[in-house]
């Protein structure tokens, strides 16, 4: 993070939210468009690339292991790759901040390249579990010297040739399964995934796109079989992202609570791996219209429209969950404030993010005066119905950006202020947040620091 001290942040709503503004690039597509830039034989040029601390880690550790990666305008970047096979010994530590992504996928690069990398990350980063990865990665013949609890800082030394693998994941992660994808990148014969829940296929895609043979099939029951050739040859790309439909989900719903606002979001993606919120949002009443559906760089898009509405509380469909992983805090937000009680189970796995979210969503939530009750697996709520919180309270962050920005959108709503208290997080993902909700009609609390 760019500053030493904590940056508290507040917002306001003076008035309906109005006007038509662009989320960054998806932060996904875009740590898989470095890596596999990285790893072609050429050059290739990425648009609409997000600039956030977590890809920048990303295209910081591909440049340590010897990919030109360099930045051509804004959000335009240009990388000549080294070839599958052909990543360099890192001088230093690989430092991912605060990206569990940047960490799971290039310990699964890591592993079959003849490289050693230690692996350092933020406090946050250092508490997440990274035995998911390191387990069948050490099948395919990687070695693992970890901190206690499989955690950072670790070191990976990998092996070449690696020893392809069928592997069924056992929890559903797109992040295991996209390493796993791109150990069998320089590994010989072929790795097989078997994902019984699917989660964004988002490598699956551009792995393709980039000349890999790669097939899906799907089996009866759902799970999807995903097999790799490895020793691929990658073909330089041009890469398009699409606007990132996890960051637009913040102004999409503080357009849906203030009222009489309309809001437009352009160029959102909606893979739907990845869209399960709007389908959720839709159900519970929200006017969000998608116009202008289209496909950029291989993935669907629209521009959203989004007006003012009256929710109801759901029960989440559990299908619906690992399309919408990292929607649930603001998701949380949006049910405090519907008629009726939502109720939202089968959700461990938020509880290893960037913070434990069902927890620190409870305890913010409550802090405001919503009704919220914390079960093992998620969150029941029984929301306002309309009536704004109480509000008037500092929530943590916990170095965690979805929190820092769901609380600042339930401050648009709540009759005395929230402050967060550190919003410096936010710049992992989305760092325009603050300008692009001023830009709507936002206001920053006059009392905190700019
Ligand atoms: O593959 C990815 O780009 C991601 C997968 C998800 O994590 P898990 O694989 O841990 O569910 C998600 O929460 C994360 O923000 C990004
Ligand atoms: C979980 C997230 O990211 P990561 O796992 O890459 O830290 C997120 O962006 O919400």
């Amino acid at each position: 993070m760019d500053h030493a001290a904590p940056q508290p942040l507040r917002l306001a709503a003076p008035a309906p939210l109005s006007g038509q503004v662009a989320v960054p690039g998806d932060k996904s597509i875009s740590h898989r468009a470095l890596m596999l830039s990285a790893l072609a034989v050429g050059q290739s040029r990425i648009e609409g690339l997000l600039e956030g601390e977590d890809v920048l880690a990303t295209a910081a550790a591909m440049r340590a292991m010897g990919a030109t990666i360099e930045r051509d305008a804004a959000g335009v970047w240009i990388v000549s790759g080294v070839g599958v096979g052909g990543l360099l010994q890192p001088a230093t530590a690989l430092d991912m901040g605060n990206s569990g992504t940047s960490t799971r996928l290039l310990m699964g690069l890591v592993a079959s390249h003849a490289v050693t990398a230690t692996f350092i990350g933020d406090a946050s980063l250092s508490k997440r579990p990274m035995g998911r990865v390191i387990e069948p990665l050490s099948r395919m013949g990687a070695a693992f010297t970890a901190s206690p609890g499989d955690r950072l800082p670790l070191m990976v030394r990998g092996l070449v040739p690696a020893v392809p693998i069928q592997y069924r994941l056992p929890v559903a992660s797109a992040q295991v399964k996209s390493a796993l994808l791109l150990a069998g990148l320089n590994t010989p014969g072929i790795t097989e995934i078997v994902e019984p829940v699917p989660t964004r296929d988002h490598s699956e895609r551009m792995l393709r796109g980039f000349g890999a043979d790669l097939t899906v099939e799907t089996e009866d029951a759902g799970a999807r079989v995903i097999r790799l050739t490895g020793e691929a040859e990658l073909r330089p790309q041009q890469v398009v992202v699409p606007g990132d439909p996890s960051s637009a989900a913040f102004p999409a719903v503080a357009a849906l609570l203030v009222p009489g606002s309309e809001v437009v979001i352009e160029n959102v993606g909606l893979n739907p791996t990845r869209a399960g919120l709007y389908t959720l949002l839709r159900a519970m009443g929200g006017d969000i219209a998608f116009e202008n559906p289209r496909e950029a760089g291989g993935e669907p898009v629209a521009d959203l429209r989004v007006r003012a509405s009256t929710l109801s509380g759901i029960e989440v469909p559990p299908a619906l969950a690992p399309s919408m992983i990292d929607e649930f805090p603001i998701l949380f937000v949006a049910a405090a404030l519907a008629q009726g009680r939502t109720v939202a189970r089968g959700l461990e796995e938020l509880r290893v993010k960037e913070s434990d979210r069902i927890a620190v969503m409870a305890e913010g939530l409550r802090a405001i005066g919503a009704r919220v009750e914390e079960v093992e697996d998620g969150l029941v709520i029984d929301g306002s119905g309309g009536t704004p919180l109480a509000g008037g309270a500092t929530v943590a962050a916990h170095l965690d950006h979805r929190i820092a920005m769901s609380f600042a959108v339930a401050g648009l709503v709540s009759r005395a202020p929230v402050t967060i208290d550190d919003a410096r997080p936010i710049a992992t993902s989305f760092p325009q947040f603050i300008g692009l909700m001023e830009s709507l009609g936002a206001e920053r609390g006059l009392d905190v620091a700019a």
